[in-house]
């Protein structure tokens, strides 16, 4: 090898492999710190949640280790770049805390592995049970309207009849539903035709009186955030479809079922009937995602409210075909005798001969067991 005169007698250049080699020692020796950081971090967020501290995030702390940091800064990297590769792993600490307190939360799959089976009277919902359908009227408005719906729908399989007897309106002065009597009657024709009754429940006094007349309750996406709802519906022993808010995150959504599970009741539907977005072609935008995610991350069954999704009856079908395709347990669909008259909702419940037609398309989905 040719030899540069001016080299001769001083240490050689290391090559770029050998400083590579370096660097893969370094990445190494940062990889075990930074493991080790994070199995102390993981006890610090241990003991925060044994002495029942809800909140992980000590801005104060990190500030604290940030400053010394800077001080302490060597270089060559400046100040701002040290505290933001810090910052860095601060927040990766945060979530691993964060994500260890998850792991206990009841209606994980961490926590229980098998799909949660309801078991309603011989009404299977969840794991290999064939899908579901809920439906009925928007609101409970006559024993007429209720006794042909119920006489229909059972004659096309339906096993759990839905019809609100409260109901959640926009305005104070819209049809606020027909109250006890409407339970009455809701539960009755149910009966009548063997079907489980299923109606919404908005307010902690009514939850008894509900859960006398109804095989499940409702809470629905405007009281999902009903702390006190979620907590005396977690007291009843009837199951509990719980609907997500209008503008809830999953995480809110599956918060709320956990409030229920943590008072006892492990018998909830979770039911995802769009969220609000900037759309305004649809009255909802259906999030097949977090449908496909309660699946995973939770035990529980999950249906599809494609009637609110929507807001529109054109697309029920193909809402609903995708619904299931993603894992959906179920369907939740509003059917009225005569939606154009119908008190509530009559832009998107559909009729008998449009159930009809419904049922026809679903058909090749409905026999094989939810899930994917
Ligand atoms: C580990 C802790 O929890 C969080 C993570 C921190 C970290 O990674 O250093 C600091 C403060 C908290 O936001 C702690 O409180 O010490």
């Amino acid at each position: 090898m040719r030899v540069f005169p001016r080299l001769r007698g001083m240490t050689q250049p290391r090559t770029i492999e050998d400083l590579r080699s370096e660097i893969d020692q370094i990445n190494r020796d940062l990889l075990k710190l930074l493991s080790q950081r994070a199995a102390v971090v993981a006890q610090i967020g241990h003991a925060k949640t044994q002495e029942g501290r809800p909140n992980h995030y000590d801005p104060a702390r990190e500030e604290q280790q940030l400053r010394e940091l800077e001080a302490l800064n060597p270089g060559p990297f400046t100040g701002a770049t040290v505290k933001s590769l810090f910052k860095e792993i601060f927040k990766a600490s945060l979530a691993l805390e964060e994500s260890n307190d998850k792991k206990q939360l009841l209606v994980s799959r961490k926590v229980k592995k098998e799909d949660t089976v309801l078991d309603i009277d011989g009404v299977r919902i969840g794991g290999d049970a064939p899908p579901i359908i809920i439906a009925g009227p928007c609101s409970i408005e006559s024993e007429e309207q209720m006794e042909q719906t119920a006489e229909y729908l059972a004659g096309k399989g339906v096993k759990i009849l839905r019809g609100g007897a409260y109901k959640p309106r926009t305005s104070p002065y819209g049809f606020q539903g027909m109250g006890v009597d409407g339970l009455i009657l809701g539960s009755r024709v149910a009966r009548a035709n063997k079907m489980l009754f299923v109606t919404e429940v908005m307010d902690t006094r009514d939850v008894e009186v509900v859960a006398e007349y109804a095989d499940m309750l409702q809470v629905g996406a405007r009281n999902m955030h009903n702390f006190a709802l979620l907590r005396e519906v977690g007291r009843a022993r009837r199951p509990v479809l719980l609907k997500r808010g209008l503008s809830a995150t999953i995480e809110e959504w599956l918060y709320a079922a956990e409030y229920i599970l943590s008072e006892g009741n492990n018998e909830v539907i979770l039911c995802e009937r769009g969220i609000r977005t900037f759309e305004k072609w649809t009255r909802n935008t259906l999030d097949l995602s977090a449908v496909a995610l309660a699946k995973q991350e939770t035990h529980l069954p999950v249906i599809v409210d494609v009637t609110h999704a929507a807001g529109r009856r054109d697309l029920l079908i193909p809402l609903a075909k995708a619904a299931l395709a993603v894992g959906a347990d179920g369907i939740h669909i509003e059917v009225h005798p005569s939606p154009a008259t119908a008190l509530s909702d009559n832009e998107q419940q559909l009729d008998f001969a449009g159930y009809d037609r419904f049922d026809e398309a679903l058909k090749p989905m409905m026999k094989v067991p939810a899930g994917v």
